[in-house]
């Protein structure tokens, strides 16, 4: 039996307040006790450190956005403020942090810049280190300049990878004590608007989700340049579905045997299966997200639940997972949560 406390990031328009905190009690396989966390503006996405000790939340405040960093408490996940640094502009949608908590990155998708910040040892954040612009434009009407939509770190934490939604590139910068190179460009193909990244556990192989063509871009990686080269495009949505479909995101079990894709529109997750020799993806099948939008989901540490948030319907949809064929089933819907975009737990996230 475990229980495991998870966050859950949201907008604060209407009735939200910050950030929420939840259990996921496996035994019981229920989601439980939903509580606001942290009061904080726009906390859309949040990370939690691999050591477990501190989550950051990216934030507006006032006319400024920027990153706030929490430290947890570790019986209760209780959250207290460290810090925040924030500059000029809309919010970042986007926020990484490496495993040994030394750098914080952060992808903005109005201001169209990527900045990283480092830590103190208590993992408060100093001022950015480096912000790097970008310039570009795609074909598509909503991509009229750059969005940078994703910056994390790639798995032997070389390179800091940052995705452009609005000029279809997924760029590697090396990345140094937050000082960011840019060293490679994959360009997407044009008008796809990319936005999340996972890679596969052998590090040979990443999965690109693409919101505007709502694809599943299979690459194979080498991480001796940290280059990126396309194997596979394989959709995630029916192909007679004509409504408006945006893809939003993507993770892969730590196992490397199957992939998750989020689909905001047709509301579902696609299921897909890993040939382990070339990383090429396989349908499996498409899981209703009981709710409207699925803005995000993750598998908990346990790996045996997958919990989507459907940020139309103000809901948390729990999936129980088999990790033999990677088929989800609903456990648990409509699980309140004003207004969620992403859920992380304390422990490993996938
Ligand atoms: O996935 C999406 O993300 C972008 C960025 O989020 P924001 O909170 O920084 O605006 C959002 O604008 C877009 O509508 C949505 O599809």
């Amino acid at each position: 039996m475990a229980k495991f406390v998870g966050y859950v990031g949201t907008y604060t328009k209407q009735d939200s307040k910050g950030v929420y905190q939840f259990t996921l009690d496996t035994d019981t396989k229920a989601l439980k006790d939903v509580k606001l966390a942290a009061e904080l503006g726009n906390p859309t996405y949040v990370t939690v450190s691999d050591d477990q000790k501190n989550l950051y939340a990216v934030t507006k405040e006032g006319e400024n956005g920027g990153v706030t960093a929490f430290s947890i408490q570790g019986e209760t996940g209780e959250l207290t403020k460290l810090n925040i640094q924030t500059a000029a502009g809309s919010p970042p949608c986007h926020v990484s942090v490496d495993h040994d908590k030394n750098t914080v990155v952060t992808a903005n998708y109005h201001t169209t810049n990527i900045v990283s910040y480092l830590t103190n040892e208590d993992g408060s954040l100093n001022p950015a280190t480096t912000v790097v612009e970008h310039e570009g434009t795609g074909p598509h009407e909503r991509q009229e300049k750059p969005h940078m939509h994703y910056a994390g770190f790639t798995p032997d934490e070389k390179y800091v990878i940052a995705i452009d939604l609005g000029s279809d590139r997924v760029i590697t910068y090396a990345a140094d004590q937050g000082d960011l190179t840019q060293v490679q460009v994959f360009n997407t193909a044009p008008g796809s608007g990319p936005r999340h990244i996972t890679f596969h556990p052998n590090q040979k192989y990443a999965y690109v989700m693409t919101e505007l063509s709502s694809e599943v871009l299979v690459l194979h990686y080498d991480e001796k340049d940290g280059s990126f080269t396309e194997q596979q495009a394989i959709k995630t949505i029916p192909e007679d579905f004509n409504e408006t479909n945006d893809g939003s995101a993507i993770h892969i079990s730590s196992d490397g045997q199957f992939v998750y894709a989020g689909n905001r529109g047709h509301n579902s997750i696609a299921v897909y299966k890993v040939d382990q020799d070339s990383g090429q993806l396989t349908f499996i099948e498409w899981t209703s997200t009981e709710g409207n939008w699925p803005r995000d989901f993750v598998l908990d540490p346990s790996e045996e639940f997958l919990i989507a948030t459907n940020q139309k319907s103000n809901t948390m949809t729990l999936f129980e997972r088999d990790k033999e064929t990677g088929k989800l089933s609903l456990v648990q819907s409509d699980v309140h949560v004003p207004e969620p975009v992403c859920v992380k737990f304390i422990g490993e996230n996938k």
